[in-house]
């Protein structure tokens, strides 16, 4: 018997109304499968639509067409096997470290003890232990996604969207996230997809590599990464192997980002 998929996206199409009335078509006919405790990146030029796929699967918006479906179930509304990371830090100001890692569980019904175990248990996996009584706005750009993180994994999620993380920080502070982000999902099971603008981030995270076109965004391409784990960011990257796959990834991306220059380019003229 085959397993169910973590996440499926047949035929999926989604349409937004622009402000002066016309449809504009984001996603179109786009047909994905992750598995169950699959990693999957999605790269693609600017504005393709991989937010949009995202917020698809997250149940933030409906296909205009097409199915999306998490463990077999057609998505309705915010599920809550599933968790998010974005670019932005949805931390809570006014809490402390502590307090904000145990929010998810607390509006899940945990009771406050057993959240608080849990929420000390992650900040020490991210390396946060000392600074539970911190606030956020005291805290580097990197240790408040490392907040992040534990936020996000202490929920134990089924499946993981992350958009563009950790685009914000600066390359060394991305490359120990990406490390830590590979630690923390070896031991959950859980399935990710990480949309990225950073193909090295892409081949160095994930079990496959998802090449969307130029807008609308439909897959164009799927690579497999057959680079062994564990991994670490800075030594996979030094692999033969990897470099070709960054060469054949790009040959198929490179495309797309040509493509949607020479739009924006003739937008200009
Ligand atoms: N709510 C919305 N209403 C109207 N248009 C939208 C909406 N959300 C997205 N779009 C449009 O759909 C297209 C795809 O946007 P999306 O954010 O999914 O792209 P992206 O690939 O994630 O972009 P980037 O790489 O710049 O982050 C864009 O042209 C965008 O302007």
């Amino acid at each position: 018997m085959t397993e169910t998929p973590a996440i499926e996206l047949t035929g999926a199409t989604k349409r937004f109304r622009t402000p002066s009335g016309a449809l504009h078509t984001a996603v179109r006919d786009l047909d994905l499968t992750v598995a169950q405790g699959e990693f999957v990146a999605v790269v693609g030029p600017t504005g393709c639509g991989k937010s949009t796929t995202l917020t698809l699967v997250s149940g933030l918006e409906e296909p205009t067409e097409g199915e999306v479906r998490v463990y077999g179930e057609p998505v309705r509304g915010i599920d809550p096997k599933v968790g998010f990371v974005f670019q932005q830090d949805a931390v809570f100001p006014w809490r402390t470290v502590l307090s904000n890692v145990m929010a998810g569980p607390r509006f899940r019904g945990v009771p406050a003890a057993e959240a608080r175990e849990r929420a000390r248990d992650w900040l020490g996996r991210v390396g946060l232990a000392a600074f539970e009584d911190r606030y956020p706005h005291q805290l580097s750009g990197g240790m408040r996604k490392r907040v992040a993180l534990a936020q996000t994994f202490v929920n134990d999620p089924a499946i993981l969207l992350m958009d563009e993380p950790f685009s914000a920080l600066d390359v060394q502070t991305r490359a120990l996230m990406s490390d830590q982000l590979l630690e923390l999902w070896a031991g959950t099971g859980s399935s990710v997809v990480f949309v990225t603008h950073d193909l090295d981030e892409a081949i160095a995270l994930a079990d496959r590599v998802v090449v969307m076109t130029a807008g609308p965004a439909t897959v164009k391409e799927v690579f497999t990464v057959d680079l062994p784990r564990p991994r670490t960011v800075e030594a996979v990257r030094l692999e033969p192997r990897f470099v070709e796959l960054y060469r054949e990834i790009w040959a198929s991306l490179g495309e797309e980002v040509r493509i949607t220059r020479e739009r924006g380019a003739g937008r200009a003229a």
